[in-house]
């Protein structure tokens, strides 16, 4: 179980997460959500250990991670531009974090995460040949194979389209419940939260707006902040479309 407590972090003068607590249950998909500039991928990056806060705690199974750097913490992260190395081939990614780390992961382990998300034929293809949700697979693996205590995804589907995006959110919520890895999202599309999430975050300038299960965030929204980025973003996709298609659009 993660625990935030009271977390702050401010840039210069600037305050860009304020007093941030929250609690996140093992396996759980938890979307971080809100507007661009909002504290989102700030409050990833302490998490994950990659920036400072200034005041709070992280606690991870019971244990205080607060001052713990970010190669003990044992959480692992796939960038929104997959940070893969172009020059090897996917199958070389996705075993290359295990160099320093013998004994961690089997060839049998490896080759399981490999069918799992489906990269047999993609092993010996140099990175520019694969497409975005192959890319995207290939570090999922790359990630998996790390066997992380939590996994953090940054804007997973943004550089991805259509009938990929949905096959890619239902690998993340297969990860999830197959392997009960526990993972946080950072997204600014409230469709994906609600698809993809069992709790939501919502960040309004470093502070949060709501967090609940997407149900409640849509049947019980806690302010006009919520209502407007959530329900008015919908809407506006609703609208556009029924505007153009009257009735016709079901
Ligand atoms: N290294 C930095 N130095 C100064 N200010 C920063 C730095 N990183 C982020 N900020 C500021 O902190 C605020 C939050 O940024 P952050 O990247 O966490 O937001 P975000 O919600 O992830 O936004 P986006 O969706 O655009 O990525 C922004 O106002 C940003 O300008």
């Amino acid at each position: 179980m993660l625990k935030l407590q009271n977390i702050s972090k401010h840039y210069d003068n600037k305050v860009v997460l304020e007093d941030i607590s929250l609690s996140i249950q093992a396996g759980e998909i938890v979307s971080l959500l809100g507007p661009s500039g909002s504290g989102k991928t700030t409050l990833l990056n302490i998490i994950l250990g990659l920036a400072k806060m200034e005041q709070g705690k992280i606690i991870f199974n019971d244990q205080d991670l607060s001052n713990v750097p970010m190669k003990k913490r044992g959480f692992n992260i796939v960038f929104q531009d997959y940070a893969l190395f172009p020059n090897l081939n996917a199958y070389e990614n996705i075993v290359y974090g295990l160099k320093n780390k013998k004994g961690l992961t089997s060839e049998h382990e490896i080759q399981e995460y490999i069918e799992f998300l489906e990269l047999k034929p993609h092993l010996t293809k140099k990175i520019g040949a694969l497409s975005g949700g192959q890319k995207q697979r290939v570090a999922l693996a790359r990630t998996l194979v790390m066997k992380p205590k939590l996994l953090l995804l940054d804007e997973p589907l943004s550089a991805l389209d259509g009938i990929i995006k949905e096959s890619i959110k239902a690998r993340i919520k297969s990860i999830a419940r197959e392997y009960k890895l526990t993972t946080i999202i950072v997204t600014h599309d409230p469709e994906e939260a609600l698809t993809l999430s069992d709790k939501i975050l919502i960040i309004n300038q470093g502070h949060i707006a709501q967090f609940g299960t997407p149900q409640e965030i849509i049947q019980q929204p806690s302010n006009d902040f919520v209502k407007e980025f959530i329900l008015g973003q919908l809407q506006v996709k609703r609208d556009n479309i029924y505007n153009l298609f009257g009735e016709h659009y079901a």
